[in-house]
């Protein structure tokens, strides 16, 4: 009545111990990265003046700077790949601020770069030039919690982790969680449509928001900030703004739907030989494991030698082409061990799986979460990386990262795949020790060119901000991205909001 792998002996899933709810670890952040984005022509926007000073630091006296020092960290991505030259910060608090100003901006005609936690990672959330950077960063109250139905409002300068850990005291959790939630606002995971780690077990953003709050770029509010379930009063407004990357409105206020936290959570990594078998493990998991599955994560061998060499983290398990990260989510332990138990037993009979460890307690878990989640920073050390964030029907998604491999036939220090297995997100990363334009011109459009043979998207998760923005006609027909200019045009007649971003320099 056990499982037994190479690393571990689980004979902890017959005699199952209480678990602790378990809090993943999440990696800091990393630098790698050019940006292949062709630098756009500075549209013909006002320069900010002496009385626009004046003006800015009667509404936010104190929370307007100029000073270069400060400004610098809001003026490059994460990735340090983008680097705009503004040169004021505005730090509004209220929803009534960011519509004097935005009302002043528009009559102004000067450019605006909405700003959350600047975690992004395609050149979204920082200036191009000198735009006005308005931050979330001092819009960070919530404002009503109810208990029964588990809806949370709250501004949209929260720090992720901080909803998390509010949430976690009284029993609930966000239905979002991902590598930067130590830093990312929930205004902007909302503009980006973020996905991460649990999407599979409990939805995109596009489901979980309730209402929104927005400041249109002539200063209007909208306010769709509903808690209702369900409202079939014509168009979702709020739609528009999910994943609009800051081009149509500045989100001031979110509505979410909160899931219970769960009485039993269990990390299990796994080593797989094959994609095909890892594929099977992924249709076994969902089929046996059912309701308490609440994520299915990957990386390859390329992803292990990364965290090992520049991480220093240890494999824990055996070497393996594949591995997988499983978590699951339940409301009684004893059960979620059973299952897990007649799951694994199923996985080793069918020689699914050859390796693996089963985490109890919080540390442990934490290290095999950090296999995943640490992938990135591990990037960071290997020189320049192009990144891609791609969706392919799920059979797909290693067949783009080989044929890659094959495609590139060694001009590349290494290709790395990994990603959200549950969702048919694939992260393709290709290292080079420096930037290097002919291993850029090797790789696209040829991944372009390939996702769309397939009907994938050209982005799954991450947006399409400066760097992705003009390959928009891969994924999306002319006339829809035409459509969605005509909804920029009437939302943002001037083009103030986020200008370079999202929608391409050209439409068709
Ligand atoms: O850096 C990447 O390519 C992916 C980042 C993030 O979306 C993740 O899933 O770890
Ligand atoms: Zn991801």
């Amino acid at each position: 009545n056990q499982v037994s792998f190479k690393s571990q002996t689980l004979s902890v899933l017959v005699f199952p111990r209480k678990l602790k709810y378990l809090v993943m670890l999440h990696s800091g952040a990393g630098m790698s990265e050019p940006s292949p984005a062709a630098a756009p022509e500075r549209l013909p926007f006002s320069q900010v003046t002496q009385e626009d000073l004046v003006f800015f630091k009667k509404i936010l006296p104190g929370r307007t700077i100029t000073d270069p020092d400060l400004l610098e960290s809001s003026n490059v991505d994460w990735l340090k790949t983008v680097r705009g030259s503004s040169e004021v910060l505005l730090r509004p608090q209220t929803t009534e601020e960011v519509s004097q100003i935005l009302s002043y901006c528009n009559s102004r005609n000067l450019a605006v770069n909405p700003q959350g936690g600047n975690t992004g990672l395609v050149g979204g959330s920082v200036p191009v030039y000198d735009e006005i950077i308005l931050s979330t960063a001092l819009m960070n109250n919530i404002l009503t919690f109810d208990r029964i139905s588990g809806i949370l409002t709250c501004q949209a300068g929260c720090v992720l982790e901080n909803l998390s850990l509010y949430l976690e005291e009284r029993d609930y959790i966000m239905p979002l969680d991902l590598g930067a939630k130590g830093s990312c606002h929930i205004g902007g995971n909302v503009a980006t449509n973020a996905g991460g780690l649990r999407l599979l077990r409990y939805g995109s953003l596009r489901g979980t928001v309730l209402g929104l709050e927005v400041v249109l770029a002539d200063g209007r509010v909208l306010d769709c900030l509903a808690t209702l379930r369900k409202d079939n009063t014509g168009y979702d407004l709020k739609q528009l703004f999910i994943g609009s990357e800051g081009t149509l409105g500045f989100i001031t206020a979110v509505s979410i739907l909160c899931p219970r936290k769960p009485k039993s959570v269990n990390v299990i990594f796994l080593g797989c030989e094959t994609f095909e078998q890892l594929l099977q493990t992924f249709q076994l998991c969902r089929g046996m494991l059912g309701e308490i599955l609440s994520a299915f994560e990957f990386l390859d061998s390329e992803c292990m030698r990364l965290l090992v060499t520049h991480l220093k983290l240890p494999n824990p398990i055996t070497e393996c082409p594949f591995y997988v990260v499983i978590e699951t989510s339940g409301s009684d332990p004893t059960h979620d061990q059973q299952k897990l138990h007649n799951f694994l037993e199923e996985a080793m009979a069918s020689s699914l799986v050859s390796d693996g460890t089963v985490a109890t307690e919080d540390s442990k878990i934490k290290t095999l979460w950090s296999m995943r989640e640490r992938v990135t920073e591990a990037l960071t050390h290997e020189g320049f990386t192009y990144k891609y964030d791609i969706s392919l029907p799920v059979e797909r998604i290693y067949q783009l990262v080989t044929d890659m491999r094959t495609h590139l036939g060694g001009r590349a220090k290494s290709v790395v795949g990994y990603g959200h297995v549950g969702d048919g997100n694939l992260h393709l990363n290709i290292t080079s020790p420096a930037k290097d334009p002919a291993l850029l011109a090797a790789i696209e459009p040829f991944i372009y060119e390939w996702t769309a043979s397939c009907q994938g998207s050209i982005s799954a998760e991450h947006g399409l901000g400066l760097k992705k923005r003009n390959y928009i006609y891969y994924s999306k027909p002319s006339q829809a991205v035409a459509l969605m200019g005509n909804i920029k045009a009437m939302l943002d007649p001037k083009g103030i909001l986020n200008p370079y971003k999202t929608l391409p320099d050209k439409l068709k």
